[in-house]
């Protein structure tokens, strides 16, 4: 009889590196007078992107840093907004730059994003910081989401992933990717599988590590899954229900999975809050570098 799995707890993880960073806010601040500062930038209205800022903007303050929101409309020129990123990028108080995703079909998501200064791009997208994690460059700015997860995994297992078997279920150069590019850094032995994989089930049973990135509503089921396995679900879906409201899911059906693997990130409470985490981490490393003094962050 197989035990029900340990939920990690993304939000105490969350809390925690949270906390390493205000110490460190303020530590920059008593010894430098730096402040970090970030920027989102948000263009229109998406569910998703709303949830996110709503917390972010006040842990970036919590953690004593500079927080700046801009909100432009949808129906704003591609040029306009790259005109405000190109404002940012020279503003001295600014060090994180975050353009929330997705944005208007009129504007080119990619041009967005190179416009972004690299030393600024504390979501990690741009090609140079691509290119710099998947060169193993240390000190990379890795996107925050598989940073979030990468971080979790350690912790579960102890600093060593070295020899597992990770299956990472997405190819976006948001989360699948860069977090395939993490995992094969950390010595796993790394698949990616996608929508024209065949017979994901029987991949995914072979894994020691899922993690799951595709946007689709409880995707993952427990005879998917090896026993003691330990998910990630990065999923945030939002399923309407009765009398108007909605249900927030992952991409793994949470308690089919829960009776199988070893271990598993909960929706919400698991792999959402560390993203936002990381991203306060990522702009206090990147303040660091633009003022040329040292950081203490793991
Ligand atoms: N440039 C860019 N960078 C991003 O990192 C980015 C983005 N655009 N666009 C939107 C997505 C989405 N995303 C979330 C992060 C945290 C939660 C989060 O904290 N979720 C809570 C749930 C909050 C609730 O209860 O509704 C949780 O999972 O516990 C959600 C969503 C970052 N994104
Ligand atoms: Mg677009």
């Amino acid at each position: 009889m197989q035990a029900t799995a340990h939920i990690i707890d993304g939000k105490a993880a969350a809390r925690r590196l949270r906390e390493t960073v205000a110490i460190e806010v303020s530590r920059l601040q008593q010894a430098h007078g730096l402040r970090p500062g970030l920027a989102v930038v948000l263009v229109g209205q998406d569910p998703a992107s709303d949830i996110y800022v709503r917390n972010k903007g006040r842990q970036t303050n919590e953690a004593g840093m500079l927080s700046r929101e801009y909100r432009l409309d949808a129906s704003v020129s591609e040029a306009e907004v790259l005109e405000l990123i190109d404002t940012l990028n020279r503003d001295p108080e600014i060090h994180g730059i975050l353009a929330q995703l997705p944005m208007p079909a009129h504007i080119d998501e990619q041009r967005v994003i190179e416009t972004i200064s690299p030393q600024k791009d504390v979501d990690g997208f741009h090609p140079l910081n691509a290119g710099e994690l998947a060169n193993g460059t240390p000190g990379a700015l890795v996107p925050c989401t598989p940073l979030g997860c990468l971080f979790m995994l350690r912790e579960h297992f102890h600093g060593d992933l070295s020899g597992q078997n990770a299956l990472v279920i997405g190819r976006s150069n948001i989360v699948g990717k860069p977090m395939a590019q993490l995992l094969l850094q950390e010595s796993c032995t790394v698949t990616i599988a996608h929508s024209r994989t065949r017979d994901l089930p029987a991949v995914c049973r072979r894994a020691d590590i899922v993690v799951a990135a595709v946007g689709r509503p409880e995707m993952v089921r427990g005879d998917w899954v090896a026993p003691g396995a330990v998910v990630m679900d990065v999923g945030i879906n939002r399923l309407p229900v009765e009398g108007g409201k909605s249900r927030l899911v992952g991409d793994v059906a949470f308690d089919e999975v829960c009776q199988v693997a070893s271990a598993i990130t909960p929706v919400p409470g698991g792999v959402g809050p560390m993203t936002i985490a990381c991203l306060l981490r990522n702009t206090v490393i990147a303040a660091c570098r633009q003022a040329g003094v040292s950081c203490e962050l793991p």
